[in-house]
């Protein structure tokens, strides 16, 4: 199977406050074919070691194994589209048709944004945020705890610390059907920015050919985060071979983009640099 250019793949955190609208988001998108891991689920069927903090009324889970185990996982998924890709005999242009062929996971949890460099942050107005916490039957202190987190900008700002790109969804006045229904366009938004930064990639490296590292990379479906830390560009878009100190110059320079999704304004052109 190596000797056949495989697809990138893209893993994107779904993240947000408790009470936001992950899980039902996530949901209809899985009803709809798009793959999600759940992170409440799979911390149980994994059974990645966690420790219950009483004050905080809350399970603390060992961060590293989850890691561990997510990228394990990441990996498998990676290449179950690769082999769908390669007996279905599909090109680049068949991934948008359906969910079940675009190479995108969707990782859902409060916890998502420690484990991608890519970031979709739900948000919602405190006051309705009170509400939905209050129904779930949450003590006081702890509707207080995340009602006041979510005034701050808590998640995001850890998504600034932790991922190179975040997005918000402004949820309050959305369904969850609406609120999916954007996710799902920010999905394939994101996915062709990936796919434009792959064939450049790929139109860049047919002037590198005797670069066979690289070559060998992308046959074997490495995602472009993990090529790209291989090279740096030129304003001008050239690729310019890198050793590996350069890698943390370039993450400097890319620096997080924030886009906000403004209801009834579906315009994505933000996300092409
Ligand atoms: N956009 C929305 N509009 C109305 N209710 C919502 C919306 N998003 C979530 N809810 C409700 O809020 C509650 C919490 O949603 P949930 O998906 O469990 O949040 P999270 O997974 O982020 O904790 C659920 O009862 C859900 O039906």
């Amino acid at each position: 199977m190596t000797d056949i250019l495989f697809p990138p793949f893209l893993t994107i955190a779904l993240t947000g406050t408790p009470g936001t609208g992950k899980t039902e988001v996530s949901k209809k998108l899985e009803a709809d074919g798009y793959r999600i891991l759940h992170i409440t689920e799979f911390i149980k069927a994994h059974n990645i070691p966690s420790e219950r903090d009483d004050e905080r009324d809350c399970d603390v889970v060992d961060m590293d194994a989850l890691e561990e185990a997510v990228f394990e996982y990441q990996q498998t998924v990676r290449k179950e589209f690769n082999q769908k890709f390669f007996d279905e005999g599909l090109t680049l242009a068949d991934l948008h048709k359906s969910p079940e062929t675009l190479p995108v996971l969707v990782i859902e949890s409060h916890l998502a944004h420690y484990l991608c460099d890519l970031s979709v942050v739900l948000r919602t107005h405190p006051y309705t945020l009170k509400d939905r916490l209050n129904e779930r039957g949450y003590s006081d202190k702890k509707v207080m705890e995340n009602v006041l987190a979510e005034s701050i900008d808590v998640v995001l700002c850890d998504c600034f610390d932790y991922c190179r790109r975040v997005y918000e969804i402004e949820t309050t006045n959305l369904t969850i059907d609406e609120t999916a229904d954007c996710l799902k366009e920010l999905i394939h938004a994101l996915y062709d920015d990936e796919l434009k930064t792959y064939e450049h990639l790929m139109g860049k490296m047919d002037a590198f050919s005797s670069d066979v590292a690289a070559q060998q990379a992308i046959a074997a479906g490495l995602p472009i985060s993990d090529i790209l830390e291989t090279y740096s560009f030129e304003d001008d878009g050239a690729i310019v071979y890198s050793d590996n100190d350069d890698i943390g110059d370039y993450a400097e320079e890319k620096n997080p983009v924030l886009v906000k999704y403004l209801p009834g304004k579906n315009d994505w052109s933000e996300l092409t640099e």
